[in-house]
Order: C-alpha cells, then sequence, then structure tokens
C-alpha cells in the first residue's frame, strides 16, 4: 500500500541562494521543473504550486552584518512562510525545492504554525545547521536555520514576526560530520540529538530512524516534516552541491530512512529538498536527486 495516494502533493520552489556564496542553487527549482519530476511522483495529484525568488541576488561581501544579507534574508522568509500558510490545505503534502537550507526556518516554522506545535523534525544533513551570528565562521545563514528555529538568536526585527519555535526535542539530525567547533558545542550543550556517520555504521541505519522518530515523536501522533539537505548523501552521488563533505549516507540509507518515515502514513506532511546546484555538477547529480524523489514518492 502507498502512503497519501489519494492526496494533493504540492510542489513549491524556493529559489534562493543568498543564504550561502555560490550562485546556482537559486536555479535548481525551474531545472527540475524543466525535468518534469512530477512525472516520477506515482502518488497522489501533483502539481507545482509556484516558485518564489529571491529579492536579490547578490551575495553580501565583505561580511557587513553577523548574518549576511539579513535583510533579504529575512524578507524572503517571511514571504515563504506566508506561502507555504497560504498553500497548505489540510489533506495536502508539501515538497519545498530550494535554493539553499536557508528555507528551513521558513519550511519548519510554518510548518510548526500549521500544526499548532505538533511537528517531530527529521533534519539531514552533513552539517547541523545550529550556528548562532556569533558562533559562525562563515556568516552564512543556510549554517544557522536550526539555531533560529530554536530561538538561540533572534535577528533584526524584520526577522521577527510570528514564527513559532521548536522544542530541541522534536529535531533529530542524520547524516552530521562536518560541524563547526563552537557549534558543536553549543548543540552538545543544549542535547540536539544527532547521528553522525560514525554512529549510523555502528548502530546501522535502521536503527537510526527508528529511533530518530520514536525520539521526536514518542506517541506517534506528530505531523512529520523532514528537511533534507542533498550533502547529507555522499559527494560521489551529489556532487552539485556548494558544502560537500566526504563519507556520507547512501541512496539505500535514504531508502531505509524514507521507508520508515512513510510509515508514519498521513503524519509525514512536509519535505524540503535543499543545496543540490547544478551548475557545480549536472549529470550525476541529477540522476541522484530524481532517484530521491522516486524513493520519497512511490
Ligand atoms: N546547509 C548547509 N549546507 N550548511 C553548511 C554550513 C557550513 C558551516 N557550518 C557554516 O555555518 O557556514
Amino acid at each position: 500500500m502507498s502512503w497519501r495516494s489519494n492526496d494533493n502533493i504540492k510542489i513549491l520552489g524556493s529559489a534562493v541562494s543568498i543564504g550561502q556564496p555560490r550562485q546556482g542553487v537559486e536555479k535548481t527549482p525551474s531545472v527540475l521543473q524543466a525535468e518534469k519530476i512530477e512525472d516520477l511522483i506515482s502518488i497522489g495529484r501533483v502539481t507545482w504550486v509556484e516558485t518564489i525568488d529571491q529579492p536579490a541576488y547578490t551575495y553580501e561581501n565583505p561580511r557587513l552584518n553577523p548574518i549576511r544579507n539579513v535583510q533579504d534574508l529575512a524578507k524572503y522568509n517571511k514571504i515563504l512562510y506566508e506561502k507555504i500558510l497560504s498553500h497548505l490545505g489540510t489533506e495536502d503534502f508539501l515538497l519545498t525545492i530550494g535554493g539553499d537550507h536557508s528555507i528551513g526556518s521558513a519550511t519548519v516554522g510554518a510548518m510548526l504554525k500549521a500544526t499548532n506545535g505538533n511537528l517531530g523534525v527529521i533534519w539531514i544533513d552533513a552539517h547541523g545547521d545550529c550556528n548562532t551570528p556569533e558562533t559562525s565562521p562563515s556568516g552564512n545563514y543556510h549554517g544557522m536555520p536550526v539555531a533560529h528555529l530554536l530561538g538561540l538568536f533572534q535577528g533584526p526585527v524584520e526577522f521577527q514576526w510570528d514564527q513559532p519555535k521548536l522544542s530541541p526535542t522534536s529535531i533529530a539530525m542524520i547524516g552530521i560530520r562536518d560541524l563547526d567547533p563552537e557549534e558543536k558545542i553549543l548543540m552538545d550543550r543544549i542535547g540536539i540529538k544527532y547521528y553522525t556517520m560514525d554512529m549510523i555504521h555502528e548502530i546501522g541505519i535502521e536503527t537510526t530512524i527508528t529511533e530518530a522518530l520514536a525520539y521526536i515523536d514518542p506517541d506517534g501522533t506528530k505531523k512529520i516534516h523532514m528537511s533534507f539537505d542533498v550533502d547529507g548523501i555522499d559527494p560521489q552521488l551529489v556532487p552539485g552541491t556548494g558544502t560537500r563533505a566526504p563519507n556520507g549516507l547512501t541512496l539505500h540509507d535514504y531508502a531505509v530512512i524514507a521507508q520508515k518515515v512513510k510509515l508514519t502514513g498521513d503524519r509525514f506532511a512536509s519535505m524540503d529538498l535543499v543545496e543540490i546546484n547544478f551548475d557545480i555538477e549536472r549529470n550525476v547529480t541529477l540522476d541522484s536527486v530524481k532517484e530521491i524523489i522516486r524513493i520519497t514518492f512511490q
């Protein structure tokens, strides 16, 4: 039996790159639309609802603010947050295609709002994305959305609207292998649940995702959001991404993750697919991205 066979699968493009320095990632929604990825989705009724463009394409260099491009990012994330809430019907599954991972604070924030906080998050990534503007060595906001969601910093007023906070016990990260030193100290102090590649090799991917789901949703009653940064996958399979880290997840690992998440049925409500940059590499990356879509939506 497939999950969500009768539901609407809505695809939203989030064409933003200013959360990090490499251009190209903002083109991904239009590339995947041209590739007709909706044809790879064999369940539900699939529609591309719209693609939201970023307000400016100029990456701020040198670092003028603790968060580069903070004004434009704040403006963009608020628009994205509101669009998600306006598009999301109760029976819908929402797939947001980035763009860089800066969108994570808007997508998770919107899902928290839509579910009254009854949300668990599986964050697949090589990175923790849990820097504050103070701990961030780069100033790139795509390394900060989790810290922002947890309320570890607020940003300027433009970045403060009514987005709800995420509880640290409602998120688990899988594939982690590149944490900044202070970011790691912060994550360990808060007690964020994260599975490094070493831990995954030790306990196995099936135990990892089973434990992770039980941790974020002990009673099995929450909606589940998966925020999938393709750099969680090994760079040999996904070379087209801006911050590569060796020794990542395989596509088989992802298939095991997806299988367990899909067992939550219609509680699996939304997903981000981010950091795909076809300007860095196209062919291998596109094959893997298509496989990720097939694995998720069949
Ligand atoms: N979503 C990502 N690819 N994040 C990479 C973050 C890299 C680094 N930790 C930083 O904060 O700049």
